[in-house]
């Protein structure tokens, strides 16, 4: 039988773009079918806008401090809505330039929803499409959690077209989303209030980064409700109320709530059930390390398929698919070896193991090394911060398993730190490398 395409991708974000480019490459007739803007939710509606956010208000923090290095008073007026005309600028030119790429590779772009007619057909804009292999990377969106009055909050999605910043924000979740919102609205001087039903934010980062930012946060004004959560919103005169259930009980008042508890696959409408496709536990497309479904010809990548919910990750299955599938070269994305990050304002970032899950693994054969001290920036800016920086190493070979950090540029660190610990360096490594000095990263080498 002959198809329409050799391969058809469900969703232009990330994973599908993805893979979408690198099937080409390998001379595959492919299609890609999008019903919103190009580059999916990293470049429309989270990292890329999120980002510059950060960034935007960084000057607001940097602001603060400049007096201390000899500014006089600086203007210090932030145009949120001139601000956000200029990302969406900036977004647009993001789109074109995916459309060029998808163009010069030579994949057909559709616009349109697709949904599932058989294993070997879609629809996609009344349209029907026949292809040989399909991949499934549509995403996901935000959780709502069962509370009365939720509709009165919003998500990270409308997040980026708020009219104006919030005087009292208000965020249920303490995960990434919810962490980087608060300190971004922490900086532009909003009164932030946190609702997170854990003890401390950020889980699945080692546990003194948790508390060293949540702390952090806790100083520079951040209210956390912990082990807690909203248990009904109201709208009334002066804006809205979140009446609050867990430690203790508060009734905290809100111009913005936003929740961020979790992602859900956008698979609803796709009609997997026409195809019998598996779904795993939690609601996301069952796949086996080579990104397959129960069907043998249909495939799934990304944030639908329910392993790490981030951009590069997206990108390396998306990668990974169209290799061991178009390439011949079997390809499988180790998820132990994922770098991360949280861009709150102090920044975390970690690769590898936590201390804790080192502990499981090899019980009292783990040793973990920890400095706490303030960076020169801050020194002289005047704020008592600590950077914090910690490594976990097996006793035995002092191989570095992990390593965690908080503090100025933390990302950037960690990103190439992960080159080294990836390739087996042992603590003794790290200390006889020669330092930058002056720097944080220099520190490393002292532990
Ligand atoms: C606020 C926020 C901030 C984030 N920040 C970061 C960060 O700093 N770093 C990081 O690594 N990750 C970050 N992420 C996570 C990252 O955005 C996702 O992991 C990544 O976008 C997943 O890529 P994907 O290709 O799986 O899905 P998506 O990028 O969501 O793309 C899926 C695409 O499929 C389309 N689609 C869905 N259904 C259909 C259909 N039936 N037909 C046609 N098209 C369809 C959608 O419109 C979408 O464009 C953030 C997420 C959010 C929400
Ligand atoms: N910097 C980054 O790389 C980045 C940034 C943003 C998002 N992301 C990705 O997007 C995903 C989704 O982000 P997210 O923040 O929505 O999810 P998350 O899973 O990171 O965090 C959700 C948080 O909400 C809490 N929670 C759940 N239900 C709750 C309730 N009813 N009341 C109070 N708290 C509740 C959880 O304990 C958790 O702390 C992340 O897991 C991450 O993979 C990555």
């Amino acid at each position: 039988m002959t198809f329409d395409y050799d391969l058809f991708v469900i969703g232009a974000g990330s994973g599908g773009l993805a893979a979408a480019k690198t099937a080409a490459s390998f001379g595959a007739r492919v299609g890609i079918a999008e019903h919103e803007a190009l580059g999916g939710t990293c470049v429309n509606r989270g990292c890329i806008p999120k980002k510059l956010i950060v960034y935007a208000a960084d000057f607001a923090l940097q602001n603060q401090m400049a007096h201390q290095y000899g500014w006089s008073q600086c203007d210090n007026y932030f145009d949120w809505t001139r601000f956000t005309k200029l990302v969406d600028k900036h977004l647009d030119n993001l789109n074109d330039s995916f459309s060029k790429q998808l163009q010069k590779a030579g994949v057909d772009l559709i616009k349109g929803y697709a949904t599932f007619i058989d294993d070997h057909t879609l629809e996609v804009d009344n349209r029907k499409i026949t292809a040989d292999k399909i991949l499934i990377a549509v995403g996901g969106r935000p959780n709502l959690p069962d509370i009365p009055g939720i509709e009165f909050a919003i998500t990270s999605r409308e997040m980026f077209h708020l009219p104006y910043l919030p005087k009292r924000f208000v965020v249920i979740g303490g995960g990434y989303i919810g962490t980087e919102f608060a300190s971004m609205m922490n900086a532009f001087g909003c009164k932030v209030t946190v609702i997170n039903n854990d003890e401390l934010i950020l889980s699945g980062f080692d546990d003194d980064v948790r508390a060293h930012i949540q702390q952090s946060l806790t100083k520079r004004g951040i209210r956390f409700f912990h082990n807690s959560t909203a248990k009904e919103i109201k709208l009334c005169e002066d804006g809205l109320l979140v009446k609050i259930k867990g430690d203790k009980q508060a009734t905290v008042a809100a111009d913005t709530i936003l929740v961020a508890t979790g992602r859900t696959p956008n698979i609803e409408k796709l009609g997997l059930e026409k195809v019998g496709i598996e779904l795993a536990e939690k609601g996301t497309i069952k796949v086996n390390e080579y990104n397959c479904t129960n069907i043998d010809n249909i495939y799934a990548v990304g944030d639908c398929s329910g392993r790490l919910q981030l951009t590069p990750v997206a990108k390396a299955e998306g990668e990974a698919f169209a290799k061991t599938v178009f390439g011949k070269t079997p390809k499988t994305v180790n998820y132990n070896e994922v770098p991360t990050a949280v861009f709150s304002r102090p920044e975390g970032a970690s690769y590898g193991m936590t201390e804790q899950q080192a502990r499981e693994k090899f019980g009292d054969d783990v040793e973990s090394f920890k400095t706490e001290f303030k960076s020169l920036l801050s020194q002289f800016g005047g704020s008592d911060e600590k950077t914090l920086i910690k490594i976990i190493v097996q006793t035995e070979n002092q191989q570095v398993l992990g390593a965690h950090m908080v503090g100025e540029h933390a990302a950037d660190i960690i990103q190439s730190l992960g080159v080294a610990i990836r390739k087996g360096i042992t603590k003794q490594d790290l200390v006889e490398t020669i330092g930058i000095h002056p720097t944080t990263a220099e520190e490393l080498m002292t532990l």
